[in-house]
């Protein structure tokens, strides 16, 4: 799958599910500008993209900075005369907030979490679309993909995590309406639970936070891995039927199962929607997941009903 010539940025790529996807799109042969605001981890990620043959461009651009973002804009005209394939949003400033305030309801935490989580995670996202876009419909083609969560669906973590989701869901949606005439795709990509650096830290190497759901901590020990994100993005970005799929929300494990993929490590990709995980999630009835068969899925209108809204 060779993505060589292509020019492609990864927001906030010194760690996490960011790092994963810079090291994905540089294995397939993109040159591949990577964002953070700290330049020792911004090289560690560009130091481990050279070890494995690929090429990247570290630059220092916080995501809340307007002039940063605009200078790295035309950076990247300059330097790739006019050219950006493929803008994908994931900086995020919200992980520590998050598991710091497990179990608080939100009058009872500080309302100042939701600038870290929704200042870098969705406003950056925007004003990083608005520069992408510029740059796409110039050129008749291009593909966005916003790092989002199934906490675009239904309440998870707390009410700035749930709104910041949907409304990351819902931007990809609307360029997508905007961008469709110009050959530009954008997608909402949900990841499963990943293994980030942050998550070992916080959730698995602990005890089950205070406040915290003990299923969250099963969830995350059988997580993806960061590189799931971007082997799903690398594929999509040549599939033929990409601009079908504009506009909408998806899965990495229904894009393992489309591109017949396992993670990288080898392990099989948790498939959030089969009958078979829903059963282990629900008590007595777990054992019925030992003979239900793993190709049967929750039909995808079924989540949309799970969003309840009317
Ligand atoms: N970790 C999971 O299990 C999981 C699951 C589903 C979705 N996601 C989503 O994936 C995205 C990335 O999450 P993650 O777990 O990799 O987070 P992370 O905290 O591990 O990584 C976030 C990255 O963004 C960078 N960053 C933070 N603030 C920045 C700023 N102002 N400017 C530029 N870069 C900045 C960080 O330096 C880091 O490189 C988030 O949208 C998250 O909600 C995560």
């Amino acid at each position: 799958m060779s993505l060589s010539g292509w020019v492609c940025l990864v927001t906030g790529a010194s760690r996490g599910i960011g790092r994963g996807i810079a090291l994905q799109l540089s294995e397939a042969g993109a040159t591949v500008y990577i964002t953070g605001r700290q330049e020792d981890t911004l090289k560690q990620t560009a130091a481990q993209v050279k070890e494995r043959g690929g090429n990247c461009v570290p630059v220092i651009c916080d995501s809340t900075n307007d002039k940063e973002i605009e200078d790295l804009f035309e950076r990247i005209k300059r330097e790739q005369n006019g050219r950006l394939d493929i803008l994908v949003n994931n900086a995020y400033a919200g992980v520590h907030a998050i598991f710091g305030n497990m179990g608080k309801k939100f009058w009872e935490t500080d309302p100042t979490i939701w600038d870290s989580i929704n200042n870098t995670g969705l406003r950056g996202h925007y004003f990083f679309s608005v520069h992408a876009s510029r740059m796409m419909v110039a050129q008749g083609q291009g593909l966005i993909v916003t790092i989002s969560s199934m906490g675009g669906l239904r309440y998870l973590f707390n009410v700035p995590y749930g709104v910041g989701k949907a409304a990351c869901d819902r931007l990809a949606a609307d360029m997508a309406v905007e961008l469709k005439s110009r050959g530009v795709a954008s997608v909402s990509l949900w990841p499963g639970a990943v293994q980030t650096e942050l998550v070992s830290q916080l959730i698995l190497e602990k005890e089950t936070p205070e406040g915290a759901d003990s299923k969250i901590k099963d969830a995350f020990t059988n997580g993806e891995t960061t590189e799931l994100s971007g082997m799903c993005i690398v594929n999509l970005a040549k599939d033929k039927s990409l601009m079908s799929l504009s506009g909408k929300v998806l899965l990495t494990c229904d894009l393992a199962r489309r591109y017949g993929f396992q993670d990288v490590d080898g392990r099989s990709v948790t498939d959030y929607t089969s009958l078979k995980f829903l059963l282990t999630q629900v008590p007595y009835l777990s054992w019925l997941s030992v003979v239900t068969p793993s190709f049967l899925h929750l039909p995808r209108f079924v989540l949309t009903l799970a969003s309840n809204r009317f």
